[in-house]
């Protein structure tokens, strides 16, 4: 059993009386009131602390259903040959964290390549050369989902040891999101069709057929989805459940999360089946197009802060939010207060 501490209930009583008492009409600030005291409750202090050190981490993997299955618009090379776009400073994130001076750094989970060349901390945390096709095969052998859990979570040490403030997973592995649709519908039970989305790109012949992968899974895994390891092993990925970790870690550590777009939020939902109480630590950065991450986010209770259409991946979308964060912390620690209007 995981401990994860609860955010402080006085704290975000004391910033919501002071969010009332900021000079502006009673909740004219929206949703940065409701953020303002969030981050009060999880810092336990009125203002909050500063969020200047964030921090991404790209869990990289392949998932065997990109092989012959046809369910992403790339193919899987792509997922090793992004791993190297990530070191060079140039992928989606690495730009969108440099605008708000977040740090990216990427894991190779689960890349079918061995990566020669790139260095060994990449590689520090491997599990194995891509998760299984999960239509035909499980996914993960026993105990790998447990090590890869373990694994998310020493990562997420490291960076809250090394200062984060603030973390946020990030993904990139061709066919994700078919496995990512599968975790979903097999924790909410609700039917394929519902959660697949287009991913990459692929047109409606493709979406037919990651449904029909989907379906395959969840078949092949009945009756085998309730205890959350075994649901990684069966339709998750060796990504999934250290991206699972990680969130879990975050919450044990009493560290802010922002959840980034499908594949977080899937790996969310199993990660709250493990440790229930870790959600409290989390918020949506931002909503993705893919259908499977909207039935995530309402279970979890969560409704994302940006809606800008993104479907990259890789934290791209949270990061973005880091500035709407900022903004929230900035108004309940400076703005002036009514009672002092001349
Ligand atoms: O998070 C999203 O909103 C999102 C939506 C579609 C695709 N992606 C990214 O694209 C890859 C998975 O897409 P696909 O079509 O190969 O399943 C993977 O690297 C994800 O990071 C990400
Ligand atoms: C180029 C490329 C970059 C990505 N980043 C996350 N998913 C991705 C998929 C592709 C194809």
């Amino acid at each position: 059993m995981i401990e994860i501490p609860l955010p402080d209930s006085g704290a975000h009583a004391d910033a919501l009386a002071r969010l009332d008492a900021l000079v502006k009409p009673l909740g004219a600030l929206g949703r940065l009131e409701e953020l303002a005291a969030w981050l009060c409750a999880a810092h336990g202090t009125v203002p909050p602390r500063p969020l200047d050190d964030v921090r991404v981490v790209v869990f990289a993997g392949d998932h065997g259903v990109a092989g012959a299955s046809a369910v992403s618009a790339y193919p899987r090379e792509i997922t090793a040959a992004m791993v190297r776009v990530f070191l060079a400073g140039k992928s989606g994130v690495n730009v969108l964290a440099g605008q708000v001076g977040a740090r990216v750094r990427v894991v190779d989970i689960a890349v079918d390549d061995d990566l020669d060349g790139v260095p060994d901390e990449v590689r520090a945390y491997k599990i194995r050369r891509g998760s299984g096709a999960i239509d035909v095969e499980d996914a993960l052998e026993a105990g790998e989902a447990e090590r890869a859990f373990e694994a998310g979570r020493a990562i997420a040490d490291a960076e809250i040891d090394a200062g984060a403030d603030l973390l946020i997973p990030g993904d990139m592995g061709i066919g994700n999101t078919t496995v990512a649709s599968a975790l979903v519908a097999a924790v909410l039970g609700v039917p394929a069709e519902d959660v697949v989305g287009t991913g990459t790109g692929v047109d409606e012949a493709g979406r037919a057929r990651k449904v029909a992968v989907v379906e395959a899974a969840l078949a092949r895994a009945a009756g085998r989805t309730a205890e959350p390891f075994s649901l990684l092993t069966a339709l998750g990925s060796a990504c999934a459940a250290a991206t699972a970790g990680f969130l879990v870690q975050g919450a044990a550590r009493g560290v802010p999360v922002l959840l980034d777009g499908v594949y977080s939020g899937a790996a969310a939902l199993v990660a709250r089946e493990i440790a229930p109480d870790a959600a409290r630590w989390w918020l949506a950065g931002h909503r993705s197009t893919e259908p499977s991450q909207a039935f995530a986010l309402k279970a979890l209770g969560l409704a994302p802060i940006l809606d800008l259409g993104l479907r990259l991946g890789e934290g791209s979308g949270a990061v973005q939010a880091v500035s709407t964060l900022r903004a929230a912390r900035a108004i309940i620690a400076e703005m002036g207060l009514l009672a002092d209007l001349a």
